[in-house]
């Protein structure tokens, strides 16, 4: 992996005024950016991902730490530099900053006239973006004349007239319907493919996560909590802040609710087993080595329970979904059988998958007119 933006110990404080204290926005942060990924970075309002990535362009300074993007130490830079730099990235926004006095060409031609190339290649590199993000027929409208989807198009094509190998998308697509926003993230998986363009994800939408991006952070409080391959994030999340994300879009657990509902009409023990593949670092690890035949979770889940006869086993509740193309989500049984088996069963299953017993929930439905 080669990194093409490099954070050692950054952190960015910001002064207070009068009736506030300083803000410290980035706190220690220590990050590589894989080159051609599409990295995510997530968490709660205030959590610094904005200037986390701000810093990325030089639209911040970190106050300490080091900051290499594509092998260049930022913090070593001239003004002149910076500006280059922040030239040579490209970015775009949740409010699309379009020049509303200029068409859908112009706008897309400006960071060309900056950049001071000619006129005859600037028609013809324009024409190619409008086409490549499909609203050449728009070229001679205005963006108030454009839909929410049509405008972040435009934006897209003027962030990559200058070919930027750095994409920065802060909530870009926030202000947008459900379908508009798979649209867009289509289109950001194209300019990640066909040109190797390195994105850098801004959001707080879980599913932009899971639908576009190879890796991820978790930011809370300036810091950054977890990173690495989104699938190995999410399935093997360690900070509470982590988790709490990751339940607030996957429903893959039932609530304590729904399992004491379950409860009052099946006997039993309720259990909910994880149903998650290997990190990928292990992965890779047993590709390479073949006398290792280690099996999913859910193969191995699959084996417990059928070696385990004396036990009577219902699925009462399943949400298997798929995150980076890999099997991501709980199994929840209830066992019914000698005690003794079921417990030796349930030490199984936590031998090799997260394995959650679930005491009696029964006393939440008290007061439930239902
Ligand atoms: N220019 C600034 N001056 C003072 N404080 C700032 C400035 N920019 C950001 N902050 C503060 O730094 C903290 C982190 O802000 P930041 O915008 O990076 O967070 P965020 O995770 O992107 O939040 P949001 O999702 O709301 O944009 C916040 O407390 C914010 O108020």
């Amino acid at each position: 992996m080669t990194a093409i933006v490099e954070f050692r110990n950054v952190s960015k404080t910001f002064p207070g005024t009068k009736n506030s204290d300083p803000v410290k926005a980035v706190r220690d942060v220590t990050i590589d950016i894989e080159a051609g990924s599409i990295t995510g970075i997530i968490g709660y309002s205030g959590a610094g991902k904005s200037t986390l990535v701000r810093l990325i362009n030089a639209l911040e300074l970190p106050d300490t730490g080091d900051l290499r993007v594509d092998g260049a130490d930022l913090t070593k830079m001239k003004e002149r530099e910076l500006r280059n730099l922040r030239s040579s990235i490209g970015m775009i926004f949740q409010q699309f900053n379009l020049l509303n006095s200029r068409t859908v060409a112009k706008n897309v031609e400006y960071p060309l006239i900056v950049a001071g190339v000619k006129a005859e290649e600037r028609a013809k590199r324009v024409t190619e973006l409008l086409q490549f993000v499909g609203i050449e027929s728009k070229r001679n409208q205005y963006p108030q004349q454009l839909s929410g989807g049509q405008k972040q198009r435009v934006g897209i094509a003027r962030a990559l007239a200058t070919n930027p190998k750095i994409l920065l998308a802060d909530e870009a697509t926030s202000a947008l319907d459900p379908e508009t926003t798979a649209e867009v993230l289509d289109l950001l998986k194209r300019v990640n493919s066909e040109f190797g363009t390195t994105i850098v994800v801004i959001t707080h939408e879980m599913h932009v996560v899971r639908s576009i991006c190879s890796n991820v952070a978790v930011m809370e409080h300036g810091k950054v909590l977890e990173h690495g391959p989104v699938y190995d994030v999410f399935a093997f999340a360690k900070e509470e802040a982590t988790q709490r994300f990751i339940s607030s879009t996957i429903q893959d657990r039932p609530s304590p609710e729904t399992v004491a509902r379950l409860q009052s009409l099946h006997p039993g023990t309720f259990v909910t087993v994880s149903i998650v593949e290997p990190p990928v670092q292990e992965r890779e690890h047993a590709l390479q080595s073949p006398e290792n035949t280690e099996e999913p979770a859910s193969s191995g889940v699959a084996d417990l329970l059928s070696q385990a006869t004396t036990v009577h086993k219902t699925v009462v509740f399943g949400s298997i979904t798929e995150i980076t193309q890999r099997p991501y989500g709980s199994l929840t049984y209830v066992f019914d059988g000698p005690e003794a088996d079921v417990q030796q069963l349930i030490e199984n299953l936590k031998r090799i998958t997260a394995t959650q017993v679930w005491e009696d929930q029964r006393s939440l439905l008290k007061g439930d007119a239902s």
